[in-house]
């Protein structure tokens, strides 16, 4: 049985269109309704800045900031969480180059935006992702890693030290100093982040692998094939340590090539994940627009149950025009499986109606003129 962690209380100060808002929920679903601009999409967005990172729209903190407003914006919730009921309070402080992020939780200052994984588990699905397996591979590879941050809150600093020693490398390259000693403790460092990142890519999508074979043969949305290339594909069981040592050398080896072409050639940041729908064995970005969504939203549903299975606790779900696209029928299959999570979900649309499925298990809010009543 898992726990739901639920929202109960949200006010925004100076967030998008939001001067100041205010809203209680009463741990069901929440459907926000209103016209195109209302800030139905700006509501989901600052309840997904209770994790770490730039939100589902990935926006820096200056441009979520209320335009006119004279300092920062800033979110706090109420949530019955993973350790129980905590407040958490975040924000932006600081003006231009220097604005910086805040976090207290319970009142207490926090040291890193990662505390925010102790408490509450955020997943996404926006329009924005509808183009993902058509899209360059750098949005499915930032995709695969915001679900492997989602278990492994470490996944994000391996991702930023792999990236900071590959500038370091590149830069000495570029500049023709080739020296050995330096170079070697660079892409020694490089092989041993970019090889756990990439094993930490592996396992999450045989975990995903696990889930979505299972659960989706009876259902709605056709469940995906999911495969990791362009960088060492062919290691089977090898050891980590032999992985690494491959690495390296294919780094020493390739230091002329990287030269001339200004970029390290090989590593994590070259890799795709490539999608199939299992079904009809074809590659995802060849299916119709509706069978990609279908797909994706499948893949998203898997990924929360994942979590859900691994952390004991369902994760908040923000699920942005989820329903625009389906039929009647699979939007009441749809909203079922949502519901089968455990979690509290949140999820917009122009119109009502297309909710109704839901009935009483979700609290419907209306957003109108920058004003939210639920
Ligand atoms: N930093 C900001 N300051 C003030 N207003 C902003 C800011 N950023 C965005 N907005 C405004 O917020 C409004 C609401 O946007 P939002 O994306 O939430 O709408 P929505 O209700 O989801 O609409 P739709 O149904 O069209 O998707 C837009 O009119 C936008 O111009």
């Amino acid at each position: 049985m898992t726990h739901k962690t639920t929202i109960h209380r949200l006010k925004l100060a100076d967030f998008r269109n939001y001067a100041a808002a205010s809203l209680s929920l009463d741990g069901r679903h929440v459907v926000l309704t209103g016209e195109n601009g209302a800030g139905k999409t700006n509501l989901m967005e600052a309840v997904s800045f209770l994790s770490p990172g730039r939100g589902l729209r990935r926006a820096s903190l200056a441009d979520v900031a209320r335009v006119g407003a004279p300092g920062g914006f800033s979110i706090f919730a109420e949530v019955d969480g993973m350790e129980g009921e905590v407040e958490i309070g975040t924000g932006s402080d600081g003006e231009g180059e220097a604005v910086v992020r805040r976090l207290r939780i319970n009142g207490t200052a926090a040291k890193s935006v990662d505390e925010l994984t102790d408490h509450l588990r955020v997943l996404w699905l926006t329009p924005a992702m509808d183009g993902l397996f058509t899209g360059p591979a750098a949005d499915r590879r930032r995709f695969l890693d915001r679900l492997v941050l989602s278990l492994d809150p470490a996944h994000g600093r391996r991702a930023s030290d792999f990236e900071r020693a590959m500038r370091s490398r590149n830069k000495l390259l570029a500049e023709g100093r080739f020296d050995p000693a330096w170079l070697s403790g660079l892409e020694r460092q490089m092989a041993g982040l970019g090889v756990a990142m990439t094993l930490a890519r592996k396992e999450m999508l045989g975990l995903l692998a696990g889930l979505t074979g299972r659960a989706d043969a009876a259902s709605t949305f056709p469940s995906a094939t999911l495969a990791l290339c362009g960088f060492l594909d062919e290691e089977g069981d090898v050891p980590a340590i032999e992985i690494e040592d491959r690495y390296m050398a294919m780094l020493a080896a390739g230091r002329y090539r990287d030269a001339g072409a200004g970029r390290t050639l090989d590593g994590p940041h070259r890799a795709d994940l490539l999608v199939r729908h299992a079904d009809k064995d074809i590659e995802a970005e060849r299916c119709s627009t509706g069978e990609q969504k279908a797909l994706l939203v499948g893949l998203v549903l898997a990924h929360a149950r994942l979590v859900a299975t691994m952390t004991g606790h369902a994760p908040v779900l923000l699920l942005d025009e989820i329903a625009a696209h389906l039929d009647e029928g699979r939007r009441a299959a749809l909203f079922d499986r949502i519901d089968a999570l455990g979690g509290q979900a949140f999820m917009t649309g122009t119109d009502k109606s297309m909710f109704s499925a839901l009935g009483e298990r979700a609290q419907f809010v209306s957003v109108h003129g920058s004003v939210l009543s639920a």
